[in-house]
């Protein structure tokens, strides 16, 4: 089933006439158009519209083969409100603003409006052929860009400069960064998003990078720590402990095993080197043409119900982070398959 298919399923299990969404991401989903933040999508029974306006006229005709609406608002809401007059419509209520809730209740006074629920959250979660092989493609490209940085990585280098090569020749290759790159070295590794700034690299620093490539709209997720010079005996202590965790989260990965129990495996190795107070954050994520997406993989502060299937992609990112010390995170890409996983990250990983 297409996702669009399987949002007609979804919509009508839920007793909803169609939808009207306004997230980029689903947006692009569902009509390939790639600046949703400017456009809306409209689903009824009768068909699918792309909204959007004039600058994005030749985009959209190149881009989805759906009927386009170019107009502003409110002629777009005016063009929309004969097809929806009567209608239950889904709306996407972790995105819709208040006020443009209360725009849609004022132009379509003759149709109900209701949150969407997990919907299209689930249709995401479970990625088809060609969204794993953009991913893919994706991490292809952020492991060859590391491989070219890693000379880099060394005593007297800003971190800033770190991630100014990275997004280059990741722009340079037609693709973006996916996020803010952090490359957090000697104490600033005590901060889990800790990006680039002008500290100068020192001998004897760990130097956590994480970086992922936008490519075709779909996202790659990866962290290394590299070592800079001899680091100390008790951060090389740390780095083990989380390659230990890591490596063993990683293997444990197939269908069937619930996300939150992921993290608790890799939380109990961390606990057992004393380091489950450092362990910050969530063990990982899924990711597709969000960076944080589901599956969540956390069991402390609101665990996660989801059961890991064949097609989800998610990272691995355990970590330990040591105020005034210094921090180590691990992180790898990860494709469920039917029968376990494949490691899509490849770049090397320190054993210290
Ligand atoms: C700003 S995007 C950061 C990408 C990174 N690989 C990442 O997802 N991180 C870095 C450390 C923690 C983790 C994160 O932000 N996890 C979220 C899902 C959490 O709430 O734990």
């Amino acid at each position: 089933m297409t996702q669009l298919e399987q949002l007609r399923a979804g919509l009508s299990r839920a007793g909803l006439d169609g939808a009207w969404l306004s997230s980029p991401a689903n947006i692009r989903l569902l009509s390939g158009f790639s600046s949703g933040a400017d456009a809306k999508l409209l689903v009824t029974p009768g068909g699918v519209t792309l909204y959007t306006d004039a600058r994005y006229e030749v985009q959209a005709g190149e881009e989805t083969r759906l009927p386009s609406f170019i107009a502003r608002p409110p002629a777009t809401l005016e063009h929309a409100a004969a097809q929806v007059d009567g209608l239950r419509l889904g709306f996407e209520a972790d995105h819709l603003t208040v006020a443009a809730l209360d725009e849609l209740r004022t132009y379509w006074p003759g149709t109900t409006l209701e949150p969407l629920g997990t919907l299209l959250r689930d249709i995401r979660t479970v990625k088809d052929a060609a969204e794993i092989e953009a991913i893919r493609d994706a991490q292809v490209l952020a492991d060859q860009v590391f491989a070219e940085v890693r000379p880099l990585i060394r005593a007297g280098v800003r971190e800033l400069d770190i991630a100014l090569e990275i997004e280059l020749r990741l722009r340079r290759a037609g693709a973006a960064s996916a996020f803010d790159i952090i490359v957090a070295s000697g104490p600033r590794g005590a901060m889990p998003h800790g990006v680039a700034s002008e500290r100068v690299i020192e001998d004897g620093d760990l130097v956590t990078v994480d970086m992922g490539a936008r490519l075709r709209g779909y996202n790659s997720d990866m962290t290394r720590t590299v070592a800079v010079g001899e680091p100390g005996e008790d951060l090389r202590r740390v780095y083990r402990a989380v390659l230990e965790a890591e490596e063993a989260a990683v293997q444990a990965v197939r269908p069937g095993v619930r996300a939150a129990d992921l993290d608790t495996l890799a939380r109990d190795i961390l606990t057992g080197h004393g380091l489950g107070e450092a362990f910050a954050h969530s063990l990982g994520h899924g990711i597709g043409l969000e960076v944080h997406e589901a599956p969540g993989l956390r069991s402390l502060h609101q665990p996660s119900p989801d059961v890991l299937q064949a097609g989800m992609v998610i990272t691995i990112e355990p970590g330990a982070y040591l105020p005034g010390v210094g921090g180590v995170r691990i992180e790898d890409l990860v494709l469920v398959t039917e029968d376990g996983y494949e490691v899509l990250s490849h770049s090397e990983k320190e054993r210290l």
